[in-house]
């Protein structure tokens, strides 16, 4: 029998969500910003909320919701990113407006364009609750999106944010004509970066090489439907960052994430030099050639990840 599922948020990836899980035969509602009205109201008599807004809309609609949501409803949270002002993970906010909420989290590398267009697509479905994430699996699979599961949400957030952060790094990259060596150089280090974050976090190592660690900084570093690569390489052609955003003109979380990041390495004295390189480029602090320059010239070291 098909789900009673709310999306909130109809943005790309919320849109994409929807005619996916329509076509299955699942009953869809949606809500977004654009809509106005009062979002709990399309939470009534619902199996499922999937929350697809971007990491900015994250909090103020946990605030809303916050002693308004139906006790035992479900969530499942899209949104890539780290907050700017919390410093948190969308599972984090959520958790802290609505504690009881049962919460999974879905990423992977699922470019909305490409699952439109029918292409086949594989996710992580990951939940503290392992009963939650295989009911969530096998409801919300379809012959176009394998679903897996795994019981790491907050590795599995870090590595689908920060990934953005690299994604970016690797447009810039492409678009500087750098060649494959830079670009193989600069994803392992990348890779690297995203380990200090996932681990320092509480993440699991497998997660990294998972679906939302690996095969979404793939996914997102070498594609032009990724709007973080195509920032980059706006960044790479003299962009500045407000110039980009306006281009691509939509949701584009690598630049808060990486000052999210940075803000976070910098409480914790994690070293992310690529990272740290994004934000200093993002301030116009320095160009493009001159980013990879310094990142060229740094202390030389073993290969060790943290
Ligand atoms: N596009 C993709 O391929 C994928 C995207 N994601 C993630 O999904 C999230 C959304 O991205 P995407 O849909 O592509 O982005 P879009 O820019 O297409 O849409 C953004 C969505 O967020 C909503 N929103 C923005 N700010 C607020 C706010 N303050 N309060 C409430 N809602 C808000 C918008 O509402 P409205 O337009 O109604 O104002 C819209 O529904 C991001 O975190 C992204 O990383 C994850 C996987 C794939
Ligand atoms: O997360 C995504 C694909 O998995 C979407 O990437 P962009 O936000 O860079 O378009």
């Amino acid at each position: 029998m098909g789900l009673r599922i709310t999306v909130l948020g109809r943005g790309a990836w919320g849109g994409t969500l929807l005619r996916l899980w329509e076509r299955q035969g699942h009953q869809l509602r949606s809500w977004s910003r654009r809509d106005g009205g009062d979002p709990a109201s399309a939470l009534q008599d619902c199996d499922l909320a999937v929350v697809a807004v971007s990491m900015v809309g994250v909090a103020p609609l946990g605030l809303g919701l916050q002693g308004r949501w139906p006790e035992g409803l479900p969530l499942l949270s899209c949104s890539k990113g780290i907050d700017l002002d919390s410093l948190c993970t969308a599972s984090q906010l959520w958790r802290r407006h609505l504690p009881a909420v049962p919460l999974a989290v879905l990423s992977g590398p699922n470019l909305a364009e490409e699952l439109d267009r029918g292409l086949p697509a594989a996710s992580v479905l990951s939940s503290d609750d392992p009963g939650l994430a295989r009911r969530l699996q096998e409801q919300l699979r379809t012959p176009h999106l394998r679903l897996y599961t795994n019981a790491d949400p907050i590795g599995t957030e870090a590595a689908g944010a920060l990934k953005n952060v690299i994604a970016l790094a690797a447009g810039i990259s492409d678009g500087l004509g750098l060649g494959a060596n830079a670009k193989a150089s600069l994803l392992c280090r990348g890779l690297a970066e995203i380990a200090v974050v996932l681990q320092a976090l509480g993440g699991q190592s497998t997660t990294l090489y998972g679906l939302a660690g690996l095969g979404d900084l793939l996914a997102t570093a070498n594609s032009s439907l990724s709007r973080n690569y195509r920032f980059g390489s706006l960044l790479a052609e003299g962009c500045d960052e407000s110039t980009a955003l306006g281009r691509i003109g939509a949701t584009v979380e690598g630049p808060r994430t990486a000052r999210a990041t940075l803000a976070l390495a910098e409480r914790e004295g994690w070293q992310l030099p690529i990272c740290a390189q994004v934000v200093r480029l993002l301030a116009g602090e320095l160009e493009a050639r001159q980013a990879v320059q310094e990142l060229m010239q740094r202390d030389l070291r073993a290969e060790a990840v943290a």
